[in-house]
């Protein structure tokens, strides 16, 4: 059940991309040339060694940083072309992130972390409807050290998802997790897509989830050495790593 891809415009139409970073007298070179396309309501997994410049490619998409060439068009609209303020509009209305560490607000509730997306997004579900897609209903009025892992990543991407953005970039959703729990923040991740359609990045190293993957890229040494797509996708639950 792969997204059909025939007569669709891209979300996002990557081409080109360089991304050199300069500290001092050193330059590395992040982002070789990139050239990806990501189509509504697709999962996409980016696998390759650390380096490879995965994360940095998932920031410049979502307008965390900037490419130092090439072009990033979004729904036909060149990120490269907007100023700070047009970047930061676009991140608020448009994408959720998800990262490896949870960034949640300690002495807030899992309910309050939600409200603080819902209460300046435009077109928000309640927290209630946020926490009840990942199966967090009965832990609303838990503090993130009252959580497992698992459970404060789940409220992290209800946060992600409160604003229903267009598109839910992830970098190592799972990294810091059990397979066990990895599995249940999985499921939550293809819930989403199965239920809104999110268009979905996820950057992972272990390889046996881009099962779940509609499309899979590698990458190696700033560039994507190959792209496949998965023909027989399976379910979260049924990933082992
Ligand atoms: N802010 C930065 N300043 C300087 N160099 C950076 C910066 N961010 C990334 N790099 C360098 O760019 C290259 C690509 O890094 P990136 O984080 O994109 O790789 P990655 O594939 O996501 O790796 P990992 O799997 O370890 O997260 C690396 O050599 C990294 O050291």
């Amino acid at each position: 059940m792969s997204p059909s891809h025939h007569g669709t415009e891209p979300v996002f139409d990557v081409t080109g991309v360089t991304k050199v970073y300069t500290s001092g007298e050193v330059e590395v070179r992040a982002l070789a040339g990139i050239d990806l396309q990501l189509f509504a309501g697709e999962i996409a997994v980016l696998l390759g060694p650390s380096g490879s410049g995965k994360s940095t490619l998932l920031n410049i998409i979502g307008g965390l940083d900037r490419a130092t060439s090439g072009s990033v068009l979004f729904n036909g609209r060149d990120l490269t072309d907007f100023s700070d303020r047009q970047l930061t509009r676009f991140r608020r209305d448009h994408i959720g992130f998800v990262f490896q560490f949870y960034n949640l607000i300690p002495s807030l509730t899992a309910w309050e972390n939600v409200s603080l997306v819902t209460e300046v997004a435009r077109d928000p579900m309640t927290p209630d409807e946020a926490l009840a897609m990942v199966n967090l209903t009965d832990r609303m009025s838990h503090f993130p050290a009252q959580l497992s892992g698992g459970e404060q990543q789940r409220v992290a991407i209800a946060r992600a998802i409160a604003k229903r953005p267009e598109v839910l970039l992830c970098d190592e959703p799972t990294g810091a997790l059990d397979s066990k729990t990895g599995v249940i923040v999985l499921e939550a991740l293809t819930r989403i897509n199965t239920e809104f359609g999110t268009t979905t990045a996820i950057i992972t190293h272990n390889a046996g989830i881009q099962q779940i993957a509609h499309r899979v890229f590698q990458f190696l040494d700033g560039r994507i050495a190959s792209m496949h797509v998965n023909e027989a996708r399976i379910a979260a639950t049924e990933v082992e790593w």
